[in-house]
């Protein structure tokens, strides 16, 4: 069933200053509509590309293409199977052969229609496709929304592990219409909450409050969605802005990642068994419980961090991942591979409490270890 682009009705921009690389982020219910003429305007007279997955294209895709069309672009529709899995080398290779066979000039559009996969996926094609291609994010997931569509980490993943092959490439344009939001099964609008609630974690405990008052709210189609998105973009824009390629404080946006990157290692990137905002909730309480046992963070905060994250159905342990996750041995031996990672030390995102995190390096493994067999034995 196609559904079609809403009318628009209220909305914020958030300017990502970049220099060169500015961009703003389009948010608000029905705001894709309004934005075709947007989008088209930058490649005038020029061609689109939608790269979408199966699930989201048969919602949006040929609406998004007619839209497009009308306002003088053409258009290829580019789908890929959805999920985790098609972050991979052959459907790497697939989108970049598509776009070529699509005639896909330099001064053309990458359109990336979904949630994170497509967005990391398709802004990665379009980083390397002709040495560059611009691409515009439509961001379809909750998590797309408040945070993989922002700020230029695109790319796949590797046995190795997580995202390990990629490019920083900026969109152009972001177009985060909460509106399609109402068609994301309930799973996947919990694991992009847990992205959500790490705003408040990192540095913004007033947020982090509001969250725990607001959440049911932020699950309907209202004005609390709208501003959980905004809040999140802002947030993440902020960062973005002071630490483009993560030489310094864009770490803090890995609060719980290195924990989940190493989790959905574990799972072989099944989305069937733990999607990445899943794994993320599991990584935000095993971060604070373990800054709890390196006498960081008050006991109470990390309880507070869990009980808020479990009362919306989000797992908090390891023993919530269902099937073999491995041992402490193979998770720190995963958290190797991970690119906070300095002359073979660990880097971990801890916090002193809700909304005091902070960037420790060189983090002994045998801490960690210890910290795993310790969880992965509660009963
Ligand atoms: N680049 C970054 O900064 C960044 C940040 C966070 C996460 N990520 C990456 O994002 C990915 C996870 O993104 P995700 O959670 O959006 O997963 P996803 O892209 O797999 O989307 C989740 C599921 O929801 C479906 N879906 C999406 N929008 C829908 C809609 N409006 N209606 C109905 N179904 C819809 C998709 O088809 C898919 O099945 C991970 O690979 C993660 O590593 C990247
Ligand atoms: O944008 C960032 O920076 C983030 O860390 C956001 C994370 O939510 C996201 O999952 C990101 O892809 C992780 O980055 P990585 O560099 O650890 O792969
Ligand atoms: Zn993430």
């Amino acid at each position: 069933m196609t559904t079609a682009i809403p009318p628009s009705s209220g909305r914020e921009t958030v300017h990502v200053p970049l220099g060169e690389r500015a961009y703003d982020i389009m948010i608000g219910r029905g705001v894709l509509n309004e934005a075709t003429a947007r989008i088209a305007g930058l490649a005038p007279g020029g061609a689109a590309a939608i790269v979408t997955d199966a699930n989201v294209g048969a919602l949006y895709g040929q609406a998004l293409s007619d839209a497009l069309a009308a306002a003088g672009l053409r258009t290829t529709i580019i789908t890929v199977p959805a999920g985790e899995g098609s972050k991979s080398y052959p459907r790497l290779i697939e989108v970049c052969e598509a776009l070529l066979a699509a005639r896909i000039e330099r001064g053309d559009l990458v359109i990336a229609l979904g949630g994170g996969v497509i967005g990391d996926l398709a802004g990665f094609a379009a980083s390397i496709v002709r040495r560059g291609l611009r691409f515009v994010q439509v961001p379809t997931s909750l998590l797309a929304q408040v945070d993989s569509s922002v700020g230029g980490k695109t790319g796949i993943n590797s046995a190795h592990g997580k995202n390990l092959i990629g490019a920083f490439h900026q969109p152009s344009l972001v177009v985060a219409d909460t509106a399609l939001l109402d068609s994301l099964s309930p799973r996947e609008f919990r694991a992009g909450y847990a992205e959500v609630v790490k705003y408040g974690l990192i540095d913004d405990p007033g947020f982090f409050a509001w969250c725990e008052t607001n959440a049911e709210g932020i699950f309907g189609p209202g004005p609390a969605r709208d501003h959980a998105v905004a809040t999140s973009c802002r947030a993440k824009a902020a960062v973005v802005v002071r630490d483009e390629r993560e030489d310094g404080d864009r770490a803090l946006l890995n609060l719980g990642h290195t924990f989940a990157h190493a989790l959905e290692r574990a799972t072989g990137y099944d989305g069937s068994r733990l999607v990445h905002g899943e794994a993320v909730a599991v990584g935000l309480a095993l971060a604070f419980r373990f800054s709890v046992e390196r006498g960081l963070c008050p006991p109470e905060d990390a309880a507070r961090v869990a009980v808020h994250l479990a009362g919306v159905a989000l797992p908090t342990r390891l023993q919530d991942v269902p099937g073999d996750i491995g041992t402490a041995d193979s998770l720190v031996e995963a958290m190797a591979q991970d690119k906070k990672v300095k002359r073979g030390a660990l880097t971990f995102i801890l916090a002193r409490g809700i909304g005091q995190s902070f960037i420790a390096r060189g983090v002994e493994a045998d801490g960690v270890r210890a910290f795993l067999v310790k969880e992965l034995a509660e009963a």
